[in-house]
């Protein structure tokens, strides 16, 4: 079994595979695109890729990707912790506090701004493709004054010096994974990670109706379906158009589930379900 994952290696997504994955083949992607593209073209059977981070909110270009371009079904989800740690070359291990620049993953530099504000306020930050692909540029680069943010296995595989750690601003700091497949099939875990089961929708409101919205939430409520996450994402198609993502937090039945879908449907909503599938909390 391949599974692709957002790399190069060392990444959080890297570990989330690991943990969940111990015994399969890992390959790296360098983009989240590239990885899900490998899905849809079935160079792999899996591909993991962020969605969601505590702090930070959604990996926005996995869901529009998912949505915009490569439809894949959702099979599965890791949660997995997030500790972030401040690396240099060992040459600049000493004077670390006047790095020029730091480098790292978008949601990373976002997951330690007020780190960063209290003792980097100077440093420029420099968004890479991933927090692993970031510490492989500064050990590529000894000669420069720079820093990454990743994890403590990036520092190990790329040979860095860790100089401050747990640098993210708040404790509870975790990010959801997902795992898609071409085909709607569970990969068969048998973790004791297994945590629950979550379906995905996507809901396109009708344009110009007032109280859809609330419809829409109503069609979940008076059935009980307990929802643990609305989201709202830009259609792409005019300014104003808007779709919306909810997880439900069970899964996919025979009565309730398909119930809400067929009233949203008949108040002229357009509904997809991107996934019905099991969650695990590492
Ligand atoms: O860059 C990585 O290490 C990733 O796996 C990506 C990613 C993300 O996209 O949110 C994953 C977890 C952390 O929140 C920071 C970065």
């Amino acid at each position: 079994m391949k599974i692709g994952y957002l790399g190069p290696k060392a990444t959080f997504t890297d570990l989330a595979v690991t943990t969940m994955f111990p015994y399969v083949e890992k390959i790296p992607y360098r983009t989240i695109p590239e990885c899900i593209d490998a899905v849809s073209n079935e160079e792999i059977d899996a591909g993991v890729v962020p969605l969601e981070n505590a702090l930070e909110g959604s990996v926005n270009l996995t869901l529009d990707y998912l949505i915009h371009e490569q439809s894949l079904p959702i099979v599965g989800e890791i949660i997995a912790p997030i500790q972030q740690h401040l690396m240099v070359h060992p040459y600049h291990a000493h004077h670390w506090t006047e790095v020029k620049e730091i480098y790292s993953h978008s949601h990373a530099i976002a997951q330690c701004h007020k780190f960063l504000h209290a003792h980097l306020k100077k440093a420029k930050h420099v968004y890479m493709t991933s927090t692993s692909a970031a510490a492989k540029f500064v050990s590529e680069h000894p000669h420069l004054p720079i820093a990454a943010i990743a994890n403590r296995l990036a520092a190990e595989e790329y040979g860095l010096t860790i100089v401050q750690e747990n640098i993210h601003d708040y404790d509870y700091n975790h990010t959801r994974f997902i795992i898609v497949r071409k085909e709607n099939e569970p990969l068969k875990i048998d973790s004791p990670l297994y945590a629950g089961d979550k379906t995905t929708l996507m809901v396109m409101l009708p344009k110009d109706q007032p109280g859809a919205l609330h419809q829409v939430l109503s069609a979940f409520a008076w059935r009980k379906l307990n929802l643990t996450k609305i989201e709202s994402r830009p259609a792409k198609t005019g300014l104003g158009n808007y779709f919306f993502i909810i997880d439900i937090d069970q899964k996919m039945d025979d009565v309730l589930i398909p119930g809400a879908i067929a009233e949203l449907e008949a108040l002229d909503c357009t509904v997809q379900v991107l996934g019905s599938y099991p969650y695990y909390i590492i």
